[in-house]
Order: C-alpha cells, then structure tokens, then sequence
C-alpha cells in the first residue's frame, strides 16, 4: 500500500449550481493527525463524508487505505472510525448499552466485546458512567464516549468532524491526548477545526475556503509561507488607528487584541514597517514586527479579495 491513507486528486462535489468542493487535493501519510481548518461552510464535512465514502463526488478520484471510492466504499467502512459533530450515540441507551450496540454493529464476537468494551471503558474514564443514560451526561463525558464508540473496531484511519465544538480547554487537551496515543498505536487521523490551538497541534493542515483548498503544509511550514508580514501597533485611540489603516489595499487585516492592533501587511510590500511608521504619523504609536502565528496564517489565506 502506498504511504498515503489518503490519496485524493482533484475531489470536487457539486450540489446544484455550487461547488461545495472545488478540485480538492488532498494526500495524508500514515500515523499522522491531518487538519481541515476553514470557515463554517467552507466544506469541511462535505469533503469528510466524500473520503468515508458516505457521499459520491461529482468528479476526482479518491483512493483511502487502498480502497478506491466510491466503488469499493462498503469495504472502507469496517476499518475506518467517524466521529460526527452532534453526538451521534442514543440518549436513551446507557453508556454500556452504546458501547456494546456499535460493538455487534462491526460484528465483534461475544468475548471480543466484552474484552474491548472493557478496554474502553477504562481508557476513556468511563467506567463511573457504565450504567448512566448518554443522554445524561456532560458534553466531555458524551466526547468521550463518541471517540470510545469510533474506535471500538480499531480502525487504520479515523474521521473526526469537529469533534470538540462542546468542550471546554481541560477535555479539549484530554482528548488530544487521546488522539496522540491513538497515532502513537498507527492509527491516522483526519481532523477538521475551527479552532487554531488544535490546528497547530497538528502534523498538517490544509486550510479550506468556498470548497478550495487555499494553503497545506505543517504549522511552521504555512507560518515561513506566509504571504502577509505581522505587525502589532500600541498607542492610544487604536480605534482611530484602526480605521486609518484598514482603507489601505495593502493592509490585509486589522484585529485589536487588549491594547494593540495586529496587522497583517501584504508582503508584496517591501518595507511594511517604514509604510506603518508614516501612515500613523499623526498618532503616537510603537510598531513591533512579531512572529506569524497560525491565526494570521488563517485570516490571510481566507481573506477577501485574495487570490
Ligand atoms: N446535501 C446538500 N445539498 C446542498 N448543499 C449542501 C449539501 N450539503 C452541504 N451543502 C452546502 O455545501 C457547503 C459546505 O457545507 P459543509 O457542511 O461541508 O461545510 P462545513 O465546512 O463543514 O461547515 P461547518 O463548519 O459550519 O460545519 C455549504 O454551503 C452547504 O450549505
């Protein structure tokens, strides 16, 4: 099998008159966490449900642990794990009761049941819940329980869509955690975010706009690529400032952040800092160049108006 688990060439998905994806791209290498980062709507989970192979492209091929989708789609299934955005367990059946239903889902025997369903409980630090309705628990402890359930057939390759827009910083480092141990045992993973502390978490990332694939590469490698210098302003009236800046074709982002302004400068521009320096002469500010981080590298692939 070729190194990729994934290997997509020019993936598109159209749904009527809109390309939801647009000629998509896409190779991950086994063992790693790759990251779909974009806007709400930029086509994050369409593109998922296309690579599971639950949703036929309208054109491209795609090739995932050496299945070719759509035609081998009902293979794929047994070995790869999906984890919805909503909790995708019944809120009626115990944690126990889920667990050992997704277990008869892929046809794990008796004893290979009550062995794994075992192993998760305690992995997942579920075990105080066994018997507790999924409906009733906390958003950490039903995220738990749905990476506990997409696993429970040991998949080569796992889809996680948004898998923690309901927890808070604690189970959101926990479930990395998970994650990391996961890889750690082989398993791949594909993960899409919103958020840019999971992003940089990340082997890779490729990062969506409108269905296009706008930039790939790992965290330092879209940061050295970056097309904008970073620039913070301190001063008094940042909102003055602000407004000064943003009529600017070159200035391609203006964020406040407490007392500053960070601003994102068009590196087709040659001497960013000396061009600050005078549009803000009327005010009295400092201007630091700082360290692109991987929201700048965000904002910038997804601006407006770029091509
Ligand atoms: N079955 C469908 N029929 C028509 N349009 C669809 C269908 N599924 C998705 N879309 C459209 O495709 C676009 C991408 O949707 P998708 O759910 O993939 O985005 P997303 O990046 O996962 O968004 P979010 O971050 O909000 O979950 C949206 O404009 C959506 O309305």
């Amino acid at each position: 099998m070729s190194k990729f688990v994934i290997d997509a060439k020019q993936l598109t998905m159209q749904f009527g008159d809109y390309k939801a994806i647009n000629a998509l791209d896409l190779q991950v290498e086994q063992g790693t966490i790759y990251g779909f980062l974009g806007p709400n709507g930029c086509g994050k989970t369409t593109a998922i449900r296309m690579l599971t192979g639950l949703l036929s492209p309208t054109a491209g091929s795609v090739n995932v642990l050496g299945f070719e989708l759509p035609a081998q789609a009902e293979a794929l299934k047994l070995h790869v794990g999906y984890m919805t955005q909503k909790f995708a367990l019944y809120d009626d059946l115990t944690v126990l009761e889920n667990l050992r239903f997704v277990a008869r889902i892929y046809g794990l025997s008796r004893q290979a049941m009550a062995t794994r369903v075992d192993e998760l409980l305690e992995n997942y630090d579920l075990r105080p819940f066994a018997n507790q309705l999924a409906g009733t628990m906390s958003g950490g402890q039903k995220q738990r329980l749905g990476l506990a359930a997409a696993i429970i057939h040991k998949p080569k390759l796992l889809f996680l869509d948004e898998p923690t827009s309901a927890v808070d910083p604690q189970n959101r480092r926990d479930f990395w955690q998970k994650l990391f141990q996961l890889c750690e045992q082989g398993a791949s993973i594909l993960v899409s975010t919103h958020y840019m502390d999971e992003a940089e978490r990340c082997h890779k990332l490729a990062i969506l706009k409108q269905g296009v694939k706008r930039a790939d590469g790992s965290p330092d490698e879209l940061m050295a690529q970056m097309t904008a210098w970073v620039y913070e302003v301190e001063g008094e009236l940042l909102g003055d400032i602000k407004q000064c800046l943003v009529v600017n074709d070159i200035i391609l982002s203006v964020a406040q952040l407490g007392s500053r302004l960070r601003v994102l400068v068009a590196k087709s521009y040659s001497q960013p800092e000396q061009y600050l320096n005078e549009l803000l002469q009327e005010f009295s500010v400092k201007v630091n160049a700082v360290r692109p981080n991987l929201e700048d590298v965000f904002v910038t692939c997804t601006s407006e108006g770029l091509a």
